[in-house]
């Protein structure tokens, strides 16, 4: 038995199980609470005996003691007990030590494996070491260059606190600006009230047009039919037309030739009437010759017979002197051989009377012919003339109906007509325009539908022509070339270019100055009608063309043809100037307008020019921008015809609207504000004079602009 050292309890000791490892022998190197130790003592029939610390400690420790201190056996017994048990642990120590021993080993492989493994990470860490160096390097030198950067925005920032206290006093003096805009706002809001309750009107108008709009629509499909028949009429009467044209060419040719021929017997007769008069005088002159001749020959002869009967008498009679009848003979001989040639002269005038006489009879003949000729030539030039007068009243005619179907077709396409002109990209505008505009291609649509997407939306218009960006001035020109036409006619016609600051309302309305492909509508419109004029001429038409140009800028009209650099009703104080009159004929009149007669289109592109350089001037005195001002071209046409008894007046308004634009989006304060309105004010009156039109209301408001007001005669 074995007590415990201070003899408080007593455990027997007994060999030991296996058990729970001895914790602190590897000190803390392993789980404390476990002995990794050797698992058995060899060659002490205990394997697998193990200690623990306590145990070892206890067996260290323990004191033996017997119960009788004399009883040496029992103490000897214990001891060698006791001994056993040392052995048993110092064996047990044994085994363990060289366990450790070959666990030191393992454990000296394992630090040379690890020594290894660290040596090639410190390696490696050498590496990253340097390659970390360079990026720290490299971070150095962007740090220098922040640095520089921050130095800059340091400076930017001061300039930039500078900005601001300019703009925080700048902005006391917009809040002082805005207070007055304030009270304007008021003013504005409070025409903002009426004009939306003229919008919810404009709306309900709206609604009402649409109704009116698929009426109209559908009888435009029916017109659209009547047209094509119209259409089929006027390009057989333009047939019938040429042709009679042709042969009315023909006719007048074939007239002038026999002008010409009759011209010319005219001539050959009065020549023939010369020659015979000629001829007459000479037979009168060579009969009164021959007459005298006779006479004289019987003067001659009577002086012969008296000479005979002397000689007769000188020979009877006494004889007298031979020198004397010598005398008398050879004066006798004298006398018979003037006698003889004087028959000689009579015979040769007999002959030559005798020929003047068959000329004479040739002519008369000749003339008889000539007048016979001349008189059918007469009755042919007279059926000629009546075959001509026929011609001449069916081409008429033909042309009264031209101009007939022509303006039928017109009405028929409507009086009212709104064409769409999409411009391309011009080089700086970096949008895509087939992103933001397409052209529907459907049968309804084809040619005259547009969708422009905007926020993603697509919003679909319709007109009754778009022209894309690829159509040329010529094309558009065709388009309306027939209302031009419409002008020469005696019809009042108005072309109207709106749109927004950019879009190519000048370029269309004007073109390029000096290019001929790019020329406008207005100088095509002008060569049109001088052509025209020309081909009316032979059908006995005399035109006249005045033409006035004048803005309107701000409600105030400008003479751009007047002398006067600075004229308007502002500027000159007199509220006569410029006074827009209608007369009872439903003409309109501009007071002190300047009006120029014109008989070339080059004279109306001088006036363009002239018109164009007003502009310039008044640009810098009134606007900045030309597209501030309504721009009016005005054409008339006075048309006469003698021969038909018809005369015509026509007037073409041609117009360059000035811009539209939003006042919102506009951001236009003072001046510039009131410009805007003045321009929204006068479109939006445009637009509600075209709506009642196209209704075909009462009342036409065209005295609620001076646009609408000068233009009033087009109802
Ligand atoms: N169909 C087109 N083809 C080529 N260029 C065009 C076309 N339309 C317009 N442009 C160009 O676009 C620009 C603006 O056109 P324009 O001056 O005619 O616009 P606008 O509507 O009259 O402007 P504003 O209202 O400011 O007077 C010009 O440079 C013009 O040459």
């Amino acid at each position: 038995m074995v007590g415990t050292a201070n003899g408080s309890s007593k455990r027997p000791i007994t060999p030991v199980t296996p058990r729970q490892a001895f914790s602190v022998v590897n000190n803390g190197a392993q789980d404390p609470g476990l002995w990794s130790g050797p698992d058995s003592i060899s060659g002490s029939g205990l394997s697998g005996v193990k200690f623990t610390r306590d145990e070892v400690e206890a067996l260290l420790n323990m004191k033996i003691k017997a119960k009788d201190k004399f009883n040496l056996k029992e103490k000897c017994d214990l001891m060698m007990e006791y001994i056993k048990k040392l052995r048993l642990c110092v064996k047990w120590f044994q085994d363990f030590e060289g366990g450790l021993s070959l666990e030191h080993e393992k454990l000296k492989m394992l630090f040379e494996a690890a020594e290894k493994k660290s040596n090639e990470m410190e390696m490696l860490m050498n590496a990253k070491e340097e390659e970390l160096n360079v990026i720290i390097e490299e971070l150095r030198a962007n740090y220098a260059v922040l640095q520089e950067k921050f130095a800059k925005e340091e400076s930017e920032k001061l300039a930039a606190v500078e900005t601001l206290t300019m703009e925080k006093n700048a902005r006391l003096t917009a809040e002082m600006s805005q207070a007055s805009l304030t009270e304007d706002l008021e003013k504005a809001q409070s025409e903002c009230s009426s004009a939306n309750l003229k919008i919810i009107s404009l709306n309900d108008m709206y609604k009402r047009l649409q109704e009116y709009n698929t009426g109209l629509q559908q009888y435009n499909s029916k017109l659209q039919t009547e047209l094509n028949q119209t259409s089929e009429t006027l390009s057989k009467v333009e047939h019938e037309k040429a042709a009679l044209m042709e042969s009315l060419s023909k006719l007048k040719g074939h007239h002038e030739t026999q002008q010409a021929q009759l011209a010319s017997t005219k001539a050959s007769l009065e020549e023939s009437i010369q020659l015979k008069e000629a001829l007459a005088s000479e037979v009168g002159c060579l009969r009164g010759d021959l007459h005298k001749v006779r006479e004289d020959r019987d003067r001659q002869l009577i002086l012969v017979q008296d000479l005979t009967a002397e000689v007769v008498q000188y020979k009877e009679c006494t004889g007298k002197s031979a020198v004397q009848l010598g005398t008398l003979t050879s004066r006798s001989q004298e006398l018979e051989a003037k006698c003889a040639s004087q028959l000689d002269t009579i015979k040769s005038l007999k002959e030559r009377l005798a020929t003047a006489q068959m000329k004479l009879e040739l002519s008369d003949q000749s003339s008889i012919e000539t007048r016979a000729g001349y008189e059918e030539e007469k009755k042919l030039n007279s059926e000629l003339i009546i075959r001509l007068a026929e011609a001449e009243s069916k081409v008429i005619e033909g042309e009264a109906l031209r101009k007939k179907l022509h303006n039928t077709i017109l009405e028929l396409k409507g009086n009212i007509r709104v064409f769409c002109r999409v411009r391309p990209l011009l080089s700086d505008e970096g949008l895509d325009e087939t992103k933001t505009i397409s052209f529907p291609t459907t049968t309804e649509t084809l040619g005259r539908g547009i969708e422009v997407v905007q926020h993603g939306q697509t919003h679909p218009f319709m007109f009754d022509k778009v022209f894309t960006p690829q159509t040329t001035q010529e094309e558009v020109f065709e388009e309306i070339s027939q209302l031009v036409q419409s002008a020469l006619d005696g019809y009042k016609v108005c072309i109207f270019a709106y749109g927004q600051t950019g879009s190519g309302k000048t370029h269309t309305m004007m073109g390029t100055p000096g290019s001929y492909n790019d020329k406008g509508l207005i100088p095509r419109s002008l060569e049109q009608i001088f052509e025209a004029r020309e081909k009316l001429k032979e059908q006995g038409w005399k035109y006249e063309m005045q033409v006035s140009m004048l803005e309107i800028y701000n409600e105030t009209i400008r003479d751009l043809l007047s002398s006067n650099k600075s004229n308007s009703t502002e500027s000159s104080g007199n509220k006569q100037q410029y006074a827009i009159k209608h007369d009872a004929n439903g003409s309109t009149h501009v007071s002190d307008l300047t009006i120029v007669d014109v008989r070339s289109s080059k004279e109306v592109s001088y006036l363009l020019n002239r018109a164009a350089q007003s502009r310039s001037v008044g640009k810098t005195q009134m606007n900045e921008q030309s597209s501030r001002s309504h721009f009016v071209f005005t054409l008339r046409i006075f048309g006469v015809n003698e021969t038909l008894e018809q005369q015509v007046q026509g007037v073409l308004n041609l117009i360059d609207l000035a811009g539209s634009e939003r006042l919102s989006k506009s951001g236009s304060t003072g001046d510039r504000l009131k410009e805007t309105q003045a321009i929204n004010r006068s479109l939006s009156s445009l637009s509600d004079v075209i709506f009642a039109l196209a209704k075909k209301e009462e009342h036409i408001p065209y005295r609620n602009s001076k646009l609408t007001y000068l233009l009033q005669v087009y109802n």
